[in-house]
């Protein structure tokens, strides 16, 4: 099938003869025989193109131009009209008619013209999707990650920013999570509106409720005029609840309501003000466990973990470390005015064989020491932190060669890789097993496999 073409003409042998060459060229059609029944027919259907004449009894084709481009401005009509009309098919273009043709109809110039406005509906419809990809490609720019796991992150936040769903965002401190936060509401409906961002751990618990809903005059020793909260701030847009598992359990009631119904109220004022939010949250803690010791109330737990997104720690994601670097590498040479080209091999391998405990954050800001540091074109290990180099000279000291290696085993080599690392974490297992990309428990499994310690 070609397309769906709706034929309106109050002239019914006109009409059933179109319908029969329209059919005969691989066109569905559907048919209308005056302006107003074409009107409401291109409300209920969707059509790929309009052929319609100009003059009809009750409402006329420029008017029922005028109506359909209202309901889809997109759609492309081709205006049917007699030869002594033309000054009508002038007027039926400036209401935006795609093109017109001449009655008697040139079955030619008729195929053509239906072939070239759909070709033309397809292009517009093209560059749309490729519109509405590029702008959500461009609020993920930001985000650097080629990781299988940071690409499954960065659809998964395609789909679902577009929603209005709570998102809880879980990992570990300086992954990204407030930059994920980000990328989330500029995806969405609401990027024109606020983004309102709150440290729940940053204020005690007085000034949290204060801070979130506001509070009236005079409602405590300070409060001197009336304020808004937060939320309120955040109305249409979104709000940014970073550090959520720190809110005392007092708060939480308030806030589950706050979630729940969309509903504050200002501290000192009994006025309940409903608002219109979409919520953003995030934690470094393992919730469910401040759940089970009492610390985080369960109904608050599962009204925020609508949509959970895990964002892996840069140890789970080591791929990754060459392109952040270089990125941050860009972004602080520009920030310094240093045109530093790149950085040693020594530095990237120093880079890439550190297990960075606090994530991207710790990267960029040993990338950006760096680069004051650095008077070069190139970043070697000695503008790292010293803790990369001793990293990598302990490593280098306590490391059995690959040679030796070589010809070995696999368990022989796993084991000995267990058994490095142990060392290099003074046998702490849980960094041991963040190290080698690992499970504690398959960790501990492998242990008693090997029969180390
Ligand atoms: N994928 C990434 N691409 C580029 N920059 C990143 C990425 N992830 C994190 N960053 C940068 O690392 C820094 C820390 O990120 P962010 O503040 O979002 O982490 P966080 O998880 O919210 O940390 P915390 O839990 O401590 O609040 C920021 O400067 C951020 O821009």
């Amino acid at each position: 099938m070609k397309g769906k073409i709706l034929i309106v003409d109050d002239d019914t042998a006109h009409l059933s003869m179109l319908k029969t060459v329209l059919k005969g060229w691989g066109y569905k059609t559907n048919e209308a025989d005056d302006g107003s029944t074409a009107i409401s027919v291109a409300q209920d259907t969707v059509f790929d193109g309009i052929l319609m004449d100009v003059k009809m009894a009750h409402v006329d084709g420029i008017e029922a131009l005028q109506e359909i481009k209202k309901i889809n401005p997109a759609i492309p009509i081709i205006i049917m009209t007699a030869y002594s009309s033309v000054e009508t098919a002038v007027e039926a273009m400036k209401f935006g008619a795609y093109d017109y043709l001449t009655k008697p109809l040139n079955f030619d110039d008729l195929k053509i013209t239906l072939e070239r406005s759909l070709e033309h509906m397809a292009l517009s419809r093209e560059n749309l999707s490729l519109k509405e990809r590029l702008a959500s490609e461009n609020c993920l720019s930001n985000m650097i990650g080629s990781s299988p796991a940071m690409v499954d992150l960065k659809k998964m936040i395609q789909t679902i920013a577009p929603s209005e769903a709570t998102v809880l965002i879980l990992g570990e401190s300086g992954t990204g999570k407030e930059l994920i936060a980000r990328a989330l509401h500029s995806c969405s409906m609401r990027k024109d509106e606020q983004l309102v961002t709150v440290n729940c751990a940053a204020l005690s618990e007085g000034l949290l409720e204060s801070e979130l809903f506001g509070h009236e005059k005079g409602s405590f020793t300070g409060a001197e005029r009336k304020r808004d909260g937060r939320f309120m701030q955040a109305n249409k847009g979104s709000i940014f609840l970073d550090e959520i598992g720190e809110v005392p359990l007092t708060m939480q009631a308030k806030l589950l309501r706050a979630i729940q119904e969309r509903e504050i109220q200002r501290v000192g004022s009994d006025k309940v003000l409903h608002v219109d939010v979409r919520i953003i949250a995030a934690t470094n803690k393992d919730l469910l466990n401040s759940v089970k010791d009492g610390s985080f109330r369960e109904d608050l737990y599962y009204r925020l973990n609508v949509v959970s997104l895990s964002v892996p720690s840069l140890q789970e994601r080591r791929e990754d470390i060459p392109i952040l670097a270089r990125f941050f590498l860009d972004r602080h040479a520009a920030g310094n005015r240093k045109s530093i080209r790149n950085f040693t091999p020594t530095a990237m391998n120093c880079l890439t064989g550190y297990g960075w405990p606090g994530n991207v954050r710790e990267l960029e800001n040993a990338i950006e020491r760096a680069v004051v540091l650095c008077n070069g074109n190139y970043i070697s290990e000695r503008e790292l932190p010293p803790a990369l180099l001793q990293d990598m000279e302990d490593n280098t000291k306590a490391s059995r060669p690959l040679a030796e290696m070589a010809g070995l085993p696999l368990g022989e080599i796993e084991k000995e890789a267990i058994i490095q690392t142990l060392q290099k974490t003074d046998g702490n297992k849980s960094e041991a097993a963040k190290l080698l990309n690992i499970t504690r428990t398959t960790l501990n499994n492998k242990i008693r496999k090997y029969a180390i310690l």
